[in-house]
């Protein structure tokens, strides 16, 4: 007989943007754009097995929730909002066993004009996002990650591939030169031992704690890459993990998922001339992915 192994809804990309007043000079503006998606989990089963919906919370009153609560509550950082949810849907529906919230934050950063800082202009300088995810049981179990996504970096020197496993199926040329792209996933558990309850989340995001974790993981993200002579990305993102995990004593571990956009050196040979890593052209091939997470502690590996 079959039966009904797992299921979770809700609602995703569910998009607002919140403007921030400065209490002392409400001329002076944050915003928050973001991209929310909330998922229930509990006991929702009759509504797949015998099509009674009585229980389902719809999906467009998670939305309507997420922007009411958006308009009533302060998003800042993420992490604060995530939690909010959390609280929010636990308390409200009995249900309920277990909510997943995932947060997006568009890269919107004021500008100045004649040396001076606009107070309500914003460029948006990158494609990339700062996430969150809160995953919590109606138990007081919970998990949170935050990171950085789409930072999309390159470098045209002080990156090598040499002295790795050549077979019979080998055509890879080793390079003590060559470029090093990819689009920056990295993502940082928070460990929850130390946190304590979804309830401390309020606190620690008042102490600034997710936003310097935040300015830490992109900072060595960044620095490691610019820095480093990489021997591969295996390497350099293992050297950024720890660093990131030493760096942040919050931090239980730190995820990386990088793929590596090969640009490939053009053959000019048949042309007498020399390519000296001059031009390349992007690769629309197959490209590496190459993910590792580095912890503070070793774990058994299944
Ligand atoms: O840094 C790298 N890691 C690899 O595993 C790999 N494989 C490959 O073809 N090029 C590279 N570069």
């Amino acid at each position: 007989m079959a039966f009904l192994q797992d299921s979770t809804y809700g609602k995703n990309n569910v998009k607002f943007l919140k403007v921030k007043r400065d209490p002392s000079n409400p001329q002076i503006h944050q915003v928050l754009e973001a991209t929310v998606r909330v998922l229930l989990t509990g006991a929702f089963d009759i509504s797949y097995t015998k099509a009674d919906n009585s229980v389902i919370i719809p999906t467009d009153t998670i939305k309507n929730t997420i922007l009411i609560e958006a308009k009533k509550t302060d998003v800042f950082p993420i992490e604060r909002f995530a939690a909010h949810l959390v609280k929010h849907f636990l308390g409200k529906y009995s249900w309920i066993d277990g909510i997943t919230v995932n947060i997006e934050q568009a890269k919107w950063s004021k500008y100045s004009v004649d040396g001076k800082l606009q107070p309500h202009s914003f460029v948006k300088d990158g494609e990339e996002v700062r996430v969150c995810e809160l995953a919590a049981k109606r138990d007081g179990s919970f998990s949170l990650l935050g990171g950085v996504q789409g930072l999309t970096v390159l470098k045209s020197s002080g990156s090598m591939f040499h002295g790795y496993n050549v077979c019979d199926y080998t055509t890879l040329a080793p390079v003590w030169e060559r470029i090093l792209s990819t689009d920056v996933d990295c993502k940082y558990k928070y460990d929850s031992r130390k946190i304590g309850s979804v309830d401390a989340i309020f606190k620690l995001a008042d102490s600034g704690l997710f936003d310097k974790t935040f300015e830490s993981a992109l900072k060595v993200t960044l620095d490691r890459f610019a820095l480093e002579n990489s021997a591969s990305v295996q390497a350099t993102m293992y050297n950024m993990g720890t660093d990131i995990v030493e760096a942040n004593p919050y931090v239980y571990n730190v995820s990386y998922a990088l793929p590596n956009k090969h640009y490939i050196l053009f053959d000019f040979a048949w042309k007498g001339l020399k390519n000296e890593n001059e031009l390349f052209y992007p690769s629309p091939h197959p490209n590496g992915l190459i993910k590792c997470t580095v912890g503070r502690e070793p774990v058994a590996k299944l």
